[in-house]
């Protein structure tokens, strides 16, 4: 695997793991934190029904508390006087305050007079009292009990939520004092408002939130502070309410649809993030590869292809570039000293080569000095030196190599003893030194005779030669012999003193035999031998031929 392989695997497992390791972290830290922040947001929320719907307790006690602490109304629920009624309880008046329901009970908590009205949104007015006043004052004239007439005037106040004709009514009660506070108390005034979907629609809309609204039983737990209950619908919408208590007391539960917002935002930041995340981590790694390729792989190719044509070149003088100086830098002139190194070596190996192949040609010249020493000694141990031709230790080794061949091949074997005529004389006449060269003349003569390779010429001793003709039957021989004779004497060479003739003459001894077991060589020298004793007998200056005696075998 290469390296940028790797880096690459590398980059991309980093990249991932970054990916992984964000959307963890933006799973259980980031998006948890929206949610939270979306908690708060539908707690504040309800907070801000509740709160209002709170506030619409308190126009209404506000308004009770106006009418309850005056002295025409003190005068009133004592006496019943309808003039009262007349003059400040027409239906617009309800309308004006914003409610529906107007009670004022005596002490008892029996109605003086009450009217129950609903004003619906096309502008008109509908009696409801004589269908509900029952209900209304039945309903609310159990409060009084939660009236103490000893608090402060300010204190003296109830208020709460009563069912009518499956509708909330929202009331506050007050007592019926003097227009000072004094009292003492002579009845109850109950203002109150339908919390019909109407009333709840205008408030959705003042608040800009909508929710809803549902009694809860009285003994339902009272709502701690932070008693909401969240509720998730699906993945855009949550419900959360709350428990709406007045002085403690249970009375309705408010709820509002919220949309998830925030946690959609979150989801989307989380998504996005990652999205963004991985895009960054591709670029990243895109130019973290690019630079990587251009910092480190581009210079090791190049520090390759320079070590690839440096080997394929065997030329050690050349050096690898060293374009950075870095590690791979460093590598570069490591090589090249490597190659400073190997290039002393070879040049060093080079002169020890040389010096090498001059002891070497030495020795080769001294080796063809001695050879040339050697063929010469052999030379001279095989051959006379006054006449060229080989001496009697090479004729012998001769004879016996020649007798060994023909005893196989059948062939036979010749041998010419030739002797110088009266040699004595011709010292004796010419002097030694004369005679030296004479004898050098007819080995001359002898030694061009021979004609086949095989043949040799040899100096027997003193003025006798011996003639060695494997393959050369005695017919061939004696042909030889006479055209050996007569080139001795075309020689002319003076002899004054001879009694044959006036110049020099030999004398030859020929013998052929085919060689068998039995016959030796000395055998057919030997009658060569005899041949030229005949031929001396008979006056010289002749040949004569002498079969191999082979009567002793
Ligand atoms: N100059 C010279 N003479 C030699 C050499 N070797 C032998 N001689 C002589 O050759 C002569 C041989 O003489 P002999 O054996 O008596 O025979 P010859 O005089 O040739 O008589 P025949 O052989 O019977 O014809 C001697 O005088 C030797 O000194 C040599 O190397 N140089």
């Amino acid at each position: 695997m290469s390296i940028s392989a790797k880096t690459t695997a590398l980059i991309v497992l980093m990249g991932v793991l970054l990916s992984l390791s964000a959307f963890v972290v933006q799973r259980s830290i980031v998006y948890p934190a929206f949610h939270e922040i979306e908690v708060d947001y539908a707690r504040n929320n309800i907070d801000r029904v509740v709160r209002k719907l709170d506030t619409q307790r308190q126009a209404i006690d506000f308004t009770v508390y106006d009418w309850s602490a005056w002295n025409d109304t003190y005068s009133f629920i004592q006496s019943g006087d309808p003039e009262y009624i007349e003059s400040n309880l027409y239906p617009d008046t309800f309308l004006n305050f914003g409610f529906d329901v107007a009670l004022f009970l005596n002490l008892d908590g029996e109605v003086v007079w009450g009217s129950v009205y609903d004003f619906p949104s096309d502008g008109g007015i509908v009696d409801l009292t004589a269908a509900h006043l029952d209900d209304v004052v039945a309903a609310t004239a159990k409060f009084t009990g939660r009236i103490d007439p000893e608090e402060d005037i300010d204190d003296q106040a109830t208020s709460g939520v009563v069912q009518v004709a499956g509708i909330p009514v929202l009331f506050a009660m007050r007592p019926i004092v003097q227009s000072d506070g004094s009292g003492p108390h002579k009845g109850y005034v109950v203002f109150g408002q339908f919390l019909d979907d109407e009333l709840i629609t205008t408030l959705s809309e003042q608040i800009v939130q909508d929710f809803s609204i549902e009694p809860v039983p009285e003994n339902t737990a009272p709502a701690a502070p932070d008693n909401y209950s969240l509720k998730i619908i699906d993945q855009s919408t949550l419900s959360a309410s709350k428990i709406y208590s007045i002085e403690g007391i249970p009375t309705l539960r408010a709820t509002a649809i919220l949309p998830r917002n925030i946690t959609e935002l979150g989801r989307d930041i989380t998504y996005y993030g990652i999205a963004l995340l991985i895009l960054l981590c591709i670029a990243l790694a895109t130019a973290l590869l690019a630079l990587f390729r251009w910092i480190v792989v581009k210079p090791i190719m190049s520090l390759r292809t320079d070590i690839s044509s440096i080997s394929s070149a065997m030329d050690y003088s050349l050096r690898a570039s060293i374009k950075n100086n870095d590690e791979i830098g460093a590598l570069s002139r490591e090589f090249n000293s490597m190659l400073q190194m190997i290039e002393s070596n070879n040049t060093e190996l080079l002169r020890l080569n040389d010096e090498l192949t001059s002891k070497h040609q030495t020795v080769l010249e001294v080796q063809s000095d001695l050879q040339a020493a050697n063929a010469e000694l052999k030379r001279l141990s095989e051959h006379d030196p006054l006449t060229g031709l080989s001496n009697r230790l090479a004729l012998e080794k001769k004879l016996e190599q020649a007798w060994g061949i023909l005893c196989r091949t059948g062939d036979p074997l010749t041998v010419m003893l030739v002797d110088i005529d009266l040699f004595k004389l011709y010292n004796d006449r010419y002097g030694h030194q004369a005679g030296d060269r004479t004898l050098k003349q007819v080995a001359d003569i002898l030694a061009n005779a021979m004609k086949r390779k095989s043949d040799m010429a040899a100096r027997y001793g003193g003025e006798e030669f011996l003639l060695v003709l494997p393959g050369t039957n005695a017919e061939d021989a004696l042909s030889i012999a006479a055209s050996i004779r007569e080139q001795v004497i075309a020689a002319n060479i003076e002899h004054d003193c001879s009694a044959i003739e006036p110049f020099l003459t030999i004398s030859i001894g020929i013998s052929s035999v085919v060689p068998h077991a039995g016959l030796t060589t000395g055998d057919l020298v030997r009658a060569a031998d005899k041949a030229l004793y005949t031929v001396k007998g008979s006056g010289r200056n002749n040949f004569r031929y002498e079969p191999v005696d082979t009567t002793g075998q």
